[in-house]
């Protein structure tokens, strides 16, 4: 049977503004559900009650989505095994993508993005599944499900990676409601706030379809049209930008860094900081910021990804990180997954003779790619020293330093992702013949380290072993922190920090 869009079909369309006739160049059609449970499919019936939407890329159809109503209930689901893409993906290798011309506009749903193409902006696609639902409990930094995330709501994202490098602006015209929020605040981080705009529908008007019915073609062009850039957080004030999620620390894992402690120093993480971490080799930077990665992946769902270049990521890191979650280094299911789902490892192909440079540039590219396909929310940086250092032939170190930093802190801001830096310090603090405590300005590029950074923290292991000093040497911003010395027990069968139960005020 042909494909055809059944008349009761196109009056749906029809009563909502959106043209029957621009649906079926679409190839949209009614279909019914044939075969047994387990099996069933979509074939094309004009007496069907389901609207099928194909997913055509280069010409071909690689997946459908399906929408019906049952008991005034709507029902959406995928043909199976289809690809995760936009619908109407096709657009995103327009040449006026490229060069700027024109924004890709992005919607929540296909009925948007029609209404959108029908006013005259034909460069529009849909993302395939809506928008996540909302945190129900209010949470600012909700996680997604981290399985389903990566395995299925923003592949459509990584599947079409390549051409979306290519696109200049992208116009995010998604719901003005909390899920739509959400997804959006999503694509922005995935796709980099520089390039996004945001659209601001009139009164009463929650979408694209809605804007429409009240004040036409003309009123869908105005939004679009209008559309703002995305205020990158910290630039902007985001009170301004009453859409926008506001930015909330975290805590690191343990209560005595929460600041519930009158006296004690105190510190939280927050998503687009920039912290720089240092101690004398060996005092336990790689051990402390692991620690802290696995608090927060597992309190938050913040993935992670590390580039360690000192420590081979199997068996040291593997190891380093199993005995943390599991307090021991055997191979065990869960624990392996837990490492799967929440840290993505940057290294040089083991497949591949030819080895990338390790430089910042690389580190940076692949960090980009590890948002868009893993949503991560960290990028650790292990050490600072044993990246290939591009120092320009008229720029001295303190200002290869000072480059260096802001081109991570402009990534991590962009993406929204905390950069932490480790750093050993240049040489061996020595003092009257003791090796004192080390400072941020002992770290090669020196002031750089201290003016730049959000948070600045000093690793120290006591000498007795088994106890270590946590120096919070650098707040930047009061609400994530006081600075002040913690103290916290080490063991070593687990590679786990404790914080200890006495009260440490006097450390002030
Ligand atoms: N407070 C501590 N007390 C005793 N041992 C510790 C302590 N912290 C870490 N260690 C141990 O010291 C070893 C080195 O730690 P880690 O690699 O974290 O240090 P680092 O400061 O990152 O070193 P580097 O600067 O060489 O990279 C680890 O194997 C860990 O078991």
């Amino acid at each position: 049977m042909t494909a055809t869009l059944a008349p009761r079909h196109a009056e749906w369309f029809e009563q909502r503004g959106i043209s029957a006739e621009l649906v079926t160049k679409f190839e949209i059609y009614t279909g019914a559900v044939v075969g047994k449970p387990g099996e069933r499919t979509v074939v094309p019936n004009p007496r069907g009650n389901v609207i099928a939407f194909p997913f055509v890329e280069h010409g071909a159809v690689v997946n459908e989505k399906y929408r019906t109503e049952r008991d005034g209930e709507k029902f959406f689901w995928h043909r199976k095994g289809g690809r995760r893409t936009f619908w109407n993906s096709d657009v995103l290798d327009d040449p006026l993508l490229e060069s700027g011309a024109q924004a890709l506009i992005i919607t929540e749903g296909f009925e948007d993005a029609i209404v959108s193409i029908q006013s005259g902006w034909p460069l529009t696609v849909s993302v395939p599944d809506g928008a996540p639902p909302p945190p129900k409990d209010g949470a600012p930094l909700p996680p997604l499900d981290p399985e389903t995330e990566r395995s299925g709501k923003f592949e459509f994202l990584w599947n079409n990676r390549d051409r979306l490098k290519r696109v200049k602006r992208f116009i995010l015209a998604v719901d003005d409601d909390p899920a739509g929020h959400r997804l959006a605040a999503e694509l922005v981080r995935r796709l980099g706030a520089a390039r996004c705009l945001f659209v601001t529908y009139p009164k009463g008007c929650k979408d694209l379809n809605k804007v429409l019915e009240m004040h036409g073609e003309d009123g869908v062009s105005d939004v679009i049209r209008n559309a703002r850039l995305y205020p990158v957080r910290g630039l902007y004030r985001l009170s301004e930008y009453p859409s926008l999620q506001t930015l909330q620390p975290i805590s690191i894992g343990w209560p005595i860094f929460d600041g519930i402690f009158p006296g004690n120093g105190w510190m939280k993480i927050f998503p687009g900081e920039f912290m720089v971490v240092t101690g004398i080799p060996s005092h336990g930077k790689s051990t402390w910021a692991l620690n802290v990665l696995v608090n927060i992946a597992r309190a938050f769902h913040w993935r992670s990804a590390v580039f360690s270049a000192e420590m081979p990521t199997v068996p040291y890191l593997r190891d380093k990180l199993r005995r943390i979650i599991s307090g021991n280094a055997s191979p065990d299911v869960e624990t392996d997954r837990f490492i799967e789902t929440f840290f993505t490892f940057m290294d040089n192909d083991p497949n591949d003779a030819e080895e990338d440079d390790l430089t910042l540039d690389w580190i940076i590219e692949k960090a980009r790619d590890a948002v868009l396909r893993d949503g991560i929310r960290v990028l650790l940086i292990d050490p600072w020293n044993e990246i290939e250092h591009a120092r320009r032939r008229d720029e001295s170190v303190s200002e290869y330093v000072g480059r260096a930093i802001r081109m991570l802190k402009r990534f991590g801001k962009q993406y929204e992702v905390a950069v932490i830096v480790l750093a050993h310090p240049t040489k061996d603090v020595w003092e009257h013949g003791k090796i004192r405590t080390p400072t941020l300005y002992d770290i090669e590029g020196s002031a750089h380290w201290f003016n730049k950074s959000d948070h600045g923290v000093v690793i120290e292991r006591a000498a007795e072993g088994g106890q270590a000093t946590i120096h919070i040497a650098k707040v930047r911003f009061d609400e994530t922190g006081y600075k002040g010395a913690i103290r916290m027990k080490f063991e070593g069968s687990t590679q786990r920090y404790q914080q200890l139960e006495e009260p440490q005020g006097e450390l002030l």
